[in-house]
């Protein structure tokens, strides 16, 4: 999507250049811990609001989870082109789903 393509490179801008009001700026002066914070609350809240079935608040938690992963690779130095290698190579591949343990409850 080339909109997280721009996202990415202007939160790569923010990290070279803090600014003023900007909270990825804010994001990133607090560090890694308060990165990792905000991705499993906004994880949280995509569960939450697809168990409850609302679409606008899953569309809108499910972009918040994205923006604060998309910092979170930028802060580990990770490309979306390596993302984009993973995702590759995995096409086409049959997914295992014998031998797991059943997930009965959420
Ligand atoms: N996509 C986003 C984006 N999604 C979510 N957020 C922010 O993420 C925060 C999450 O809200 P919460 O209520 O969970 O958290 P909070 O209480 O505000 O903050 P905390 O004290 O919990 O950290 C909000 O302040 C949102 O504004 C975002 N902030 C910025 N962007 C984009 O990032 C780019 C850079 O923007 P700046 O950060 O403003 O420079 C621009 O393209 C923006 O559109």
């Amino acid at each position: 999507m080339n909109s997280i393509n721009e996202l990415y490179h202007e939160i790569v801008m923010r990290q070279k250049t803090p600014k003023e009001g900007s909270y990825t700026t804010y994001l990133f002066s607090k560090g890694l811990d308060k990165i990792l914070k905000k991705v499993g609350e906004e994880a949280t809240e995509v569960v939450i609001a697809a168990k409850n079935r609302n679409r606008e608040e899953l569309i809108a938690e499910s972009a918040d989870l994205v923006y604060h992963l998309t910092v979170l690779l930028v802060e580990q130095g990770i490309s979306l082109s390596e993302l984009e290698v993973e995702l590759t190579s995995r096409q086409g591949k049959i997914s295992k789903t014998q031998d797991r343990a059943e997930i009965t409850e959420l």
